[in-house]
């Protein structure tokens, strides 16, 4: 195995478990957080106080941080962003001067930025320039963090233009417990990880609203042919809807209460108030924002797709849950 000195930006709970399951590997591990608390449990306890408390962390993982330095950067080949969609620009722009074209950019965050609505790729594109966007790599499909950390089997999927940095990518997480399969379809496999979200969302409200298993079959099929008619609209291949980063992570998503975007829907359908719900929810519900940005992007493309528009009409326009699944049905 080869030898990679990994720097891990963002210790919430993938940022925790892809370092954990990176250490175990042996590779050469740094953890950033913006938290001087966290880095010192991190070095001293051995422990994320604030995500996967329960998991002892390897003594070969260092926490580093709040503030960047070079040094950081230099000292490493691989730098693994696990930081919330809406909050990437803003670190791009912190660590721009640190990056090389030499450095494996990769990429775990799932969703659109509501101000833009661009994804992760063009984002990076924006902030850091062609060359290294392109040479950058996305890993998205259906991974909950905590079932990494127990060595649950973990299959996902890494996105590059550039197929030698989706192998390289591919090389630095693949076990025989966590198998990474490489694609190109950047943009594919970025739309149906933030879209899953979104869906996930309206899983949770129906099962919030006591419905059963049949209707759940039916929003999750149609569900799944919003994401494939919104990512043909914008140049995606279809088949990518079909792989783990696509029907994987929606079924994944859309069908467990170890979700946190099927947690905020199944509350909505309880009653609960959006504001009471994210801010006890103690960690990202990327749906949340990305329903407002899927519904912007719907406009601009003129599309209409029901289960995405009726999420956003319950989050953003305080719509009655059961009132919008009644109505829109079957969809
Ligand atoms: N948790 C999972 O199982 C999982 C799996 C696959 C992908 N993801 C994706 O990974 C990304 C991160 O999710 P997570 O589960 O680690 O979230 P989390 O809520 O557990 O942690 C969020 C992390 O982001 C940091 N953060 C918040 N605001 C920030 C800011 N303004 N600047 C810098 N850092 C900030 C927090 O301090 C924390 O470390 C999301 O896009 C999520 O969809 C998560
Ligand atoms: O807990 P969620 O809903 O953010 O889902 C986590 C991952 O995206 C699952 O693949």
């Amino acid at each position: 195995m080869t030898k990679e000195d990994v720097l891990v930006l963002g210790c919430g709970n993938f940022g925790t478990c892809l370092a954990y399951h990176l250490c175990s590997l042996n590779r050469s591990v740094r953890i950033w957080a913006r938290d001087a608390a966290v880095v010192e449990s991190i070095n001293t306890h051995h422990k994320n106080p604030k995500y996967l408390k329960d998991t002892v962390l390897p003594d070969n993982l260092t926490g580093v941080g709040p503030e960047f330095n070079k040094e950081m950067f230099d000292s490493a080949t691989v730098i693994l962003l696990c930081i919330p969609t809406q909050h990437l620009r803003s670190i791009l722009e912190k660590i721009k001067s640190f990056i090389k074209e030499e450095h494996l950019l990769i990429m775990a965050n799932k969703g659109i930025e509501i101000s833009t609505l661009q994804f992760p790729f063009e984002i990076a594109k924006e902030v850091l320039g062609e060359t290294i966007g392109n040479n950058s790599a996305f890993l998205s499909g259906p991974s909950f963090a905590v079932e990494v950390v127990q060595n649950g089997l973990t299959c996902v999927s890494v996105a590059s233009h550039n197929s030698e940095r989706a192998k390289w990518a591919q090389k630095c997480f693949h076990t025989k417990i966590f198998r990474a399969y490489t694609t190109k379809d950047v943009v594919g496999v970025e739309l149906a990880g933030s879209i899953k979200n979104v869906l996930a969302i309206a899983s949770g409200v129906a099962g919030g609203l006591d419905y059963q298993s049949n209707a759940k079959a039916a929003l999750f099929t149609r569900g799944a042919s919003e994401m494939v008619r919104l990512g043909a609209k914008i140049g995606c291949d279809p088949i990518t809807m079909l792989t783990l980063a696509g029907i994987g992570d929606l079924f994944l998503t859309c069908t467990s209460e170890k979700s946190r975007n099927y947690t905020v829907g199944y509350r909505l359908g309880k009653g609960e108030k959006l504001k009471e719900i994210v801010s006890s929810l103690g960690s990202v519900a990327e749906g949340v924002p990305t329903a407002k940005a899927a519904h912007d992007l719907c406009e601009k493309h003129n599309i209409k797709l029901p289960i995405m528009e009726g999420v956003y009409q319950i989050l953003y326009e305080d719509r009655d849950a059961r009132r919008t699944f009644r109505s829109g049905a079957p969809w």
